[in-house]
C-alpha cells in the first residue's frame, strides 16, 4: 500500500472531443493530454481543427461529444468565464481584452477589487504591477486603454491576467505570428519560465522551428483527428510537416528573377532621409523591420489610405493606386493584401467565391465584362485547388466559416487573380501553414517571372518572417523608425544581418563614410 506509486493527474485531459459544423467534422474524436511542467505543442495544417479545439477548451465552442478534465476534475465549461475560474487562461492572437479599459482594469476584470462601494484602483494597480513584474514586463503602461498597446504588450496583459487569477494552464493561440523577432523571442522565454514554475503550457503555432525548440511533446491534428504525437528529441520540423500533411511536401526554392528596366514604383521620403526604394518589373523586393518600424504605413501612404506627407511616390504604378483600391486589387495599377484581413481584406459575410473573384466582379459591374456564375465557380475552384483551401465545400458559404489560415489563402489568391502590375503583400502568410506558404511563394514567383506569356509583375513584400523574405525576394531593404536602408541582394544577406540592421538604433545614412 505504502509502495503504491502516485501518478500525478495531467493538467489537462481531453477524450473523444468532437465538433461538427454541418457536413464538416472540425473535430472528430480528439484526445489530448498535457502535463504540469511541460510546453505542449499543438500543430496541424490550416483547417485541421486547432482553433476549434481551443474554443472548446476555453468554453467558447460547445462540443458534440467527448469529455475533459483539468487536474483530474471533470471540466465542462458553459462559457469563457468558467475556464479562468478553473485555472485555465487562453492567450489569443486577436484582441480579446476589453480595448477601452486599461491594463490594470483588464488584469482584474471579473474580480474587480472594491473598497466599500468604490473600485479599489490602488489594489488593481498593485495586482497588475505584480503580475507584469513577474513577466519582466515593467514597460507595459497601466493607465492606457489596451486597444492602444502593441500586440506584444497586449499579450503580456493577457498572460498577467491569467497569472493574477492563479491560472496553472496557459493556452497560447499562435502567439508569435503577429510579433517581430525580438518580441517573439521574449514570449518563447516566457513560456519556458511558466513551465519552470510548474504550469502547463499549450502552444498552438505554424512556426515549426519554434515548436521544435520549446516543446516537450507535440500533438499533431489532421482533418479534425489525432494524426501523431511526438516526444522531445523524437522529431524535427520535417517530421512534423509530414505528420501534418500526411505526405511529403516539396520545399520552395526560388531561382532569382531578372529585373527589367521599367520602374513600377519609386518611393522616397520627402525629407531626403534614408534611401529610396525602387521596384522594377520582374523583381520581388522585401522590406524587413521591427513591428512599428513604419512598413505598413509606407504601403498605406502609397495607397492613399492615410495622408502621409513623408513619402513621395513615382513610377508607372504610382499614379493610379487609389483608383484600384476598391476590392484591394484591380487591373493594371497596383493591388494590396492588407495585414488586417478581417477588417480590410475580406468581406467576412460574403460567399467564398465572391471574395475570391472580387476584382473581376468589380470590373464586371463597372461594365467591363460579365462573369457568368459558372465562370465564377471555375475560377474559385482553380484557386481553392492551387492553394489547398480546406473547408470550402460550399463556395456560396460566408468566408468567415473558413479557418483563419484558409481565409488568408483566399485574400492572397484574390490578389493573384487580379491582373495588377504591382503586387503589395503585407504579411502575406500570417497564420498560413507550411505547405500553403510554399504554394503562395511559388505563385508569387511565377507572377514576377511572367506566367503563361503574361508580362512580368513587380512585387513588394513586407514581412516579419525573415526566412520568408530571404526565400522569396531578390532584394531586401530594412526599415528603422520610418526610414529605409538600401535594398541589398538577398543572396548577400541572412537573418542575423537583417535583425542587426532592424534593431540598430539609427538607420544607415545615405552616404556611408
Ligand atoms: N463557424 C463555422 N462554421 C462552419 N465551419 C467552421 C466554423 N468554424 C470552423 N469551421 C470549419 O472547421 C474546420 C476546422 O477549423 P479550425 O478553425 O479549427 O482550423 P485551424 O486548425 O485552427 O486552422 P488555422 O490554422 O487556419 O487557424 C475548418 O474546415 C473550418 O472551415
Amino acid at each position: 500500500m505504502t509502495n503504491q506509486r502516485v501518478t500525478p493527474e495531467p493538467a489537462l485531459r481531453l477524450v473523444g472531443v468532437s465538433k461538427h459544423y454541418g457536413p464538416t467534422a472540425a473535430l472528430d474524436g480528439v484526445d489530448l493530454e498535457v502535463r504540469f511542467g511541460e510546453v505542449h505543442g499543438l500543430v496541424g495544417e490550416n483547417g485541421a481543427g486547432k482553433s476549434t479545439l481551443l474554443g472548446v477548451l476555453a468554453g467558447a465552442v460547445r462540443p458534440d461529444a467527448g469529455a475533459m478534465w483539468i487536474d483530474g476534475v471533470a471540466y465542462a465549461p458553459a462559457g469563457p468565464a468558467d475556464g479562468l475560474a478553473r485555472g485555465l487562461a487562453t492567450v489569443y492572437q486577436e484582441l480579446s481584452l476589453a480595448p477601452h479599459l486599461d491594463a490594470a482594469e483588464n488584469v482584474s476584470l471579473g474580480r474587480l477589487p472594491r473598497r466599500g462601494p468604490l473600485l479599489d484602483r490602488a489594489a488593481m494597480e498593485r495586482t497588475a504591477r505584480a503580475a507584469l513584474d513577474r513577466l519582466g514586463a515593467a514597460d507595459v503602461p497601466l493607465g492606457v486603454p489596451v486597444g492602444r498597446l502593441s500586440a506584444a504588450q497586449r499579450q503580456l496583459v493577457e498572460i498577467a491576467r491569467g497569472l493574477a487569477s492563479g491560472a496553472r494552464v496557459f493556452v497560447f493561440d499562435e502567439p508569435t505570428s503577429s510579433l517581430g523577432r525580438p518580441e517573439a523571442e521574449r514570449l518563447l522565454v516566457l513560456m519556458e519560465e511558466l513551465r519552470s514554475d510548474g504550469a502547463a503550457v499549450v502552444f498552438v503555432s505554424h512556426a515549426l522551428e519554434e515548436v521544435e525548440r520549446v516543446c516537450d511533446r507535440v500533438t499533431v491534428l489532421r482533418d479534425g483527428c489525432n494524426a501523431a504525437r511526438f516526444e522531445r528529441g523524437d522529431f524535427d520540423d520535417e517530421e512534423l510537416v509530414r505528420a501534418m500533411a500526411g505526405r511529403e511536401l516539396a520545399a520552395f526554392e526560388r531561382t532569382r528573377g531578372t529585373a527589367l528596366a521599367e520602374v513600377l514604383l519609386h518611393a522616397r521620403r520627402s525629407d531626403g532621409r534614408g534611401q529610396a526604394l525602387t521596384v522594377r518589373r520582374g523583381e520581388i523586393v522585401g522590406v524587413a523591420g521591427l513591428v512599428g518600424a513604419g512598413r505598413t504605413e509606407l504601403l498605406r501612404a502609397y495607397f492613399g489610405l492615410e495622408r502621409d506627407p513623408n513619402w513621395v511616390f513615382e513610377g508607372r504604378a504610382a499614379s493610379t493606386p487609389r483608383a484600384h483600391w476598391r476590392g484591394h486589387a484591380g487591373s493594371g495599377g497596383a493591388g494590396l493584401v492588407s495585414e488586417d484581413r478581417a477588417h480590410e481584406g475580406l468581406a467576412l459575410e460574403r460567399p467564398i467565391d465572391e471574395n475570391l473573384c472580387l476584382p473581376r466582379l468589380d470590373r464586371a459591374t463597372r461594365g467591363f465584362g460579365w462573369l457568368a456564375p459558372g465562370d465564377l465557380r471555375r475560377r474559385a475552384t482553380r484557386w481553392i485547388d492551387a492553394l489547398g483551401v480546406r473547408g470550402a465545400h460550399d463556395l456560396r458559404a460566408p468566408i468567415r466559416t473558413l479557418s483563419g489560415g484558409n481565409q488568408q489563402k483566399v485574400a492572397v489568391a484574390r490578389l493573384l487573380e487580379a491582373d495588377s502590375e504591382l503586387l503589395l503583400l503585407d504579411e502575406p502568410t500570417r497564420g498560413v501553414d507550411v505547405g500553403a506558404k510554399a504554394e503562395i511563394y511559388r505563385l508569387v514567383a511565377e507572377l514576377a517571372a511572367g506566367r503563361d506569356g503574361a508580362a512580368p509583375r513587380g512585387v513588394l513584400v513586407v514581412s516579419s518572417d525573415l526566412g520568408e523574405l530571404l526565400a522569396l525576394c531578390d532584394r531586401i531593404a530594412v526599415m528603422v523608425g520610418g526610414v529605409l536602408g538600401a535594398a541589398r541582394p538577398a543572396d548577400e544577406l541572412d537573418e542575423h544581418a537583417l535583425l542587426l540592421e532592424a534593431t540598430a538604433a539609427r538607420p544607415r545614412t545615405r552616404t556611408p563614410a
